[in-house]
């Protein structure tokens, strides 16, 4: 059975110190057998105040982060979906949160620009975050082929809205990722919630990457990355601080819950797509 990854980080600001990070815990999540390797959101720069710079030397190929990205897709024959790094869609254009997924071979073949921007006030923490100061919203959904089953993105905060995850569905996604930075207050109270909310809705395998502990900007992030099959049980999960979440992908079980359950085909109500699917061509 194939089995996939999601890898758990405490990142900051220094771009060098994440990759080096990521590169660890990838050659282990490598080693476990994973065929397909999840990093959170955020995984190369947390809390980078230059992060349109950072976005337009992504776009000129002149950033370390997409060179590595392919370097360890490569090195190691996996998989890679890349969190999120700060991506524009064209030149000079404003930096989207972009989740880039790599072959095997190291080529990106197909990017996800976060849907829902987090623009939100946690009262317990009072903090207030506001993504649409930095990025662009995306405007489609993307699901993908891949050798561990058809795949489908998010990213964090999107899994508050159950619509995308339907469309995603309906697209044809047997794992849908969901890379975050989720916060450790709205965390405790709505993580597991709606992650297995999600799993159980679609009948698919739910795999979160989430930053997990208190970052160098004081910012403190939930973990409990975890992998979720399509009968909503969590098969593995890691509370906190850096590590490496496994589990396989088994579809004959997700064809037998779907097959006893069949959900989809007693939908009465079909939502109207006010977005649409992406193209796979890159
Ligand atoms: N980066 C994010 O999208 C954070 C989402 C989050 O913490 C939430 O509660 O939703």
């Amino acid at each position: 059975m194939p089995q996939v990854a999601a890898i758990q980080m405490i990142s900051g600001a220094d771009i060098q110190a994440n990759l080096d990070a990521a590169a660890r815990l990838i050659a282990e999540a490598a080693q476990q057998g994973a065929q397909l390797v999840l990093l959170p959101e955020c995984f190369a720069a947390f809390g980078n105040r230059a992060l349109a710079d950072i976005a337009a030397a992504e776009y000129a190929g002149t950033g370390p982060i997409r060179p590595f990205l392919a370097e360890q897709a490569r090195q190691h024959g996996i998989w890679l979906v890349a969190g999120s790094i700060p991506l524009p869609a064209e030149p000079g254009g404003k930096a989207m949160a972009c989740c880039l997924v790599l072959d095997e071979q190291g080529n990106e073949v197909v990017r996800y620009d976060k849907l829902h921007l987090f623009d939100v006030e946690v009262a317990d923490s009072q903090r207030s975050y506001r993504e649409s100061k930095d990025y662009a919203y995306g405007d489609r959904f993307v699901c993908i082929d891949t050798p561990v089953g058809r795949l489908g993105l998010s990213i964090c905060y999107d899994v508050r809205f159950a619509e995308l995850y339907a469309a995603l569905r309906r697209a044809g996604a047997e794992l849908i990722v969901v890379p975050s930075a989720f916060t450790a207050v709205t965390g405790a109270a709505h993580w597991e919630v709606l992650l297995r909310a999600r799993a159980i809705e679609t009948q698919c395998y739910i795999l979160a990457a989430n930053q997990g502990g208190t970052h160098a900007n004081g910012r403190e992030t939930f973990g409990h990355s975890c992998l979720i099959d399509p009968w909503g049980e969590i098969t593995a999960c890691l509370p906190q601080g850096e590590g490496v979440v496994t589990g396989a992908i088994d579809l004959q079980h997700l064809n037998t819950i779907r097959g006893r359950m069949p959900v989809a085909g007693h939908r009465r109500f079909e939502p109207v797509d006010a977005i649409v699917p992406a193209s796979t061509e890159f």
